[in-house]
């Protein structure tokens, strides 16, 4: 273990710093006097690799430097929080198990292996994933499988995702885990009962599925309904993110409270003390 280790201000790295919640992490921990920003990573070849991070955001020097080299940045760091893309969320799951670093993980868009090859990663260090690291979504999660309990089959539930033209990966993180908070309350399993893609003549709709639905425009942050329908009165639990600050904020707040856990794989509710 690195000698900042021995610090109590854990020292974070933010992986795709030149991200849009890349740039946004690397503000809030700058501004944040819990934890200490001790490195930036890029992909190999991006024209900020060499450069310092505050310089390149188009503010002042922070004296730290981005580099390509996720061992390096890793083996300084007690945090790593990685908004990036599933192959090189995979990787870097190793890699800061490795470092014994908590591992934040923002990153959405996650297939079956992934997740399979993050928990092995888990076995040795402190892993906390989540498709939607805001408190507001969080607690939607809680009302929506309460709901989803109280009301049967009757009641058609609908997720609908509303996100920016630059988002590659539908339904969103927070979508599935609005669906799966759904069908959590159902009493069945997600897979068994999602309708994912609707084009062409689909078949009227089956009863007890749960649909998803993806706009794609502008520059939408991330707001997600819930819908509950039947024939005669529609639920819908609404959230929206208005700033991409409250996902930075909750990402931290993981890093933070990851410091003292047993290795493992953790979701925001174990950070927000709302598991059940
Ligand atoms: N859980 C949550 O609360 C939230 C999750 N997200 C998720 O976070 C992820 C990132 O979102 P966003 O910031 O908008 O996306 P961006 O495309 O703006 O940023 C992603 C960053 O990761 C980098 N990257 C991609 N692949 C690699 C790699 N193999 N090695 C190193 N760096 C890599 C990209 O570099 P390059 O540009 O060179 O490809 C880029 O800098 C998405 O999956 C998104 O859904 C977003 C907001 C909230
Ligand atoms: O890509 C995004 O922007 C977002 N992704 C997350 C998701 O897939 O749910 C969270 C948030 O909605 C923004």
């Amino acid at each position: 273990m690195s000698a900042e280790a021995n610090t109590t201000t854990p020292g974070i790295v933010i992986t795709g710093a030149s991200g849009r919640m890349g740039q946004m992490l690397i503000r809030t921990v700058l501004a944040s006097d819990r934890v200490r920003l001790v490195g930036a990573l890029d992909r190999s070849g991006h024209d900020w690799i060499g450069r310092d991070v505050g310089e390149a955001m188009g503010g002042s020097a922070v004296g730290v430097t981005v580099t390509d080299d996720p061992l390096e940045a890793f083996a300084k760091a007690q945090a790593v929080i990685d908004f990036t893309a599933p192959s090189a969320t995979v990787e870097f799951a190793g890699l800061a198990a490795q470092a014994r670093a908590v591992h934040v993980i923002g990153t959405t868009g996650l297939s079956a292996d992934d997740i399979a090859a993050i928990n092995r990663a888990a076995h040795h260090a402190v892993i906390v994933r989540a498709g939607n690291m805001s408190l507001g979504v969080n607690l939607l999660t809680l009302l929506t499988k309460k709901v989803a309990a109280a009301l049967d089959a009757d009641f058609d539930i609908e997720v609908i995702e509303y996100h920016h033209n630059r988002k590659v990966d539908a339904p969103s993180g927070t979508a599935l885990m609005l669906g799966e908070a759904a069908a959590e309350g159902r009493g069945v399993t997600l897979e068994d009962v999602a309708d994912r893609g609707r084009d062409g003549i689909t078949g009227a709709r089956g009863s007890g599925h749960i649909g998803f639905s993806a706009i794609r425009a502008g520059a939408i942050i991330g707001e997600h309904d819930v819908m509950f329908a039947s024939q005669s009165e529609r639920l819908i639990l609404r959230h929206v993110a208005e700033d991409r600050s409250v996902f930075a904020t909750g990402a931290l707040k993981a890093a933070i409270w990851g410091q003292d856990k047993a290795p493992g794989a953790y979701n925001m509710l174990d950070v927000l003390g709302l598991n059940d």
